[in-house]
């Protein structure tokens, strides 16, 4: 083992000497021992140096592997060892190698001139192999990936993003543009611009995108949002649609005013609703014609009536009298309701003191009469003759 030891030994110390650019201390201590003219004592020196140094690390408590503690040790330490070792070697080996000194002590008994080629220390330091390995192999990787490194993380700051941004095509574009392949290039670079423009294009795309799809499918999208303002902005659409409606006149201005001129029967009958009072709202009607209510304008006593067309004709809603309007055989007394009529009074009182049915369902057919005046209800339309007396009898 010891000799194993040593053998590391040497083979590290002439590793340092072929390989000096990462130990430049080395070399100057090196240089300075040759010039003192003894090398192979130098050498000794040095694996001695370094042994002492860590002997000494250890010692002092200092465990730290760090490089850069002992390169500034060793070369201060090989210089004090140096001016030592000329003076006096023996002393530095006993000073240095206390555990080694049993081995050391024979070896050195035995040749003290060349105690400094033998380096006894060795032997002690076969013990710690492992820490003389450590300096000088990973001191020179170390030194070296940190210069890589920070090349490496410059690249890596564009890689991270391509390859986040597009996973396959990330990695390969940084490799592919640094291959000199044209072709390999092109499609390289316009993958990276491609890459890019995930990143970048998020951006642009609502841009670019929403040109296209506005020409043709957003504008329906983006519009039917727009259709909901469509009231205040209408103005010019109606103008629009008035002007189809007008179409006669433009009858080649395009296919797509054929279809408004169907369309020109409806604006013939404009919206003829009324501004409603407050309080004689829809909802309003609603809540005052509930269903307990009653709003026949009849004593509440009296029963559903046999209305005779003579007596609607004299309810016109004139002289003081109720509006009842015949709708599909039933009477109504719409005189509670005149206010609240979207199409107003004088529209509703065109059908009241007579049979409405036929008015009424040409103007809305689909309005629920029936529930909206249910507590309107006075009577049925009867023949003349199947008339009651109850309402001469009220008069
Ligand atoms: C027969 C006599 C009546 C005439 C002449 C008449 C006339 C009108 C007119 C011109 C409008 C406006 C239509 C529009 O431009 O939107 C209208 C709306 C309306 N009328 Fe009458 N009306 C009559 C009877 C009634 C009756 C008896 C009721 C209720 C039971 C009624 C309930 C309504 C309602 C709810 C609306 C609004 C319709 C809608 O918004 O679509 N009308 N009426």
């Amino acid at each position: 083992m010891g000799v194993i030891g040593i053998s590391l030994i040497v083979a590290s110390v002439v590793w340092v000497i072929f390989r000096p650019p990462p130990w430049l201390t080395p070399l100057q201590v090196l240089l300075r021992w040759r010039s003192t003219g003894s090398t192979a004592g130098a050498i000794a020196d040095a694996d001695s140096g370094v042994g002492d140094t860590k002997a000494k690390a250890r010692h002092q408590g200092s465990h730290h592997g760090e490089e850069p503690g002992r390169r500034a040790e060793p070369g201060t330490q090989s210089q004090n060892r140096t001016t030592s070792a000329s003076s006096s070697d023996p002393d530095q080996h006993r000073r240095q190698v206390p555990l080694g000194r049993r081995d050391a002590s024979s070896a050195s008994s035995k040749q003290e001139p060349a105690a400094a080629s033998m380096p006894p220390p060795p032997p002690p330091f076969v013990v710690q192999p492992p820490a003389i390995i450590d300096p000088p192999t990973i001191t020179e990787p170390d030194e070296q990936t940190t210069p890589k490194a920070t090349p490496a993380s410059l690249p890596s700051i564009p890689v991270p993003s391509f390859s986040l941004d597009d996973v396959p095509l990330g990695p390969t574009p940084s490799r592919a543009a640094a291959a000199p392949s044209p072709a390999a290039g092109g499609p390289t670079l316009s993958a990276a611009a491609a890459s890019l423009g995930p990143m970048m294009m998020p951006p642009p795309p609502p841009a670019g995108r929403m040109p296209p799809p506005a020409g043709r499918m957003p504008p329906p999208s983006g519009r039917l949002p727009s259709l909901a303002q469509f009231p205040a902005a209408n103005s010019a659409q109606r103008a629009r649609g008035p002007t189809p409606n007008r179409g006669p006149p433009a009858p080649s201005s395009s296919l797509g005013l054929a279809p408004p001129p169907t369309h020109s029967s409806r604006p013939s009958k404009p919206n003829r609703k009324v501004l409603l009072t407050p309080g004689h709202s829809p909802l309003d009607w609603a809540r005052i014609s509930g269903p307990n209510a009653d709003l026949r304008g009849v004593e509440s006593s009296t029963s559903y009536l046999r209305v005779t067309p003579s007596m609607l004709k004299r309810m016109t809603g004139r002289k003081g009298k109720d509006a009842w309007m015949a709708l599909n055989g039933k009477v109504y007394n719409v005189t509670p309701y005149a206010d609240f009529h979207p199409g107003g009074v004088p529209e509703l009182m065109r059908g009241a003191g007579r049979d409405a049915t036929k008015l009424y369902g040409e103007i809305h057919p689909w309005v629920n009469y029936e529930t909206m005046l249910a507590a309107c209800l006075v009577g049925l339309l009867v023949e003349e003759s199947e008339g009651s007396n109850e309402l001469d009898q009220m008069d």
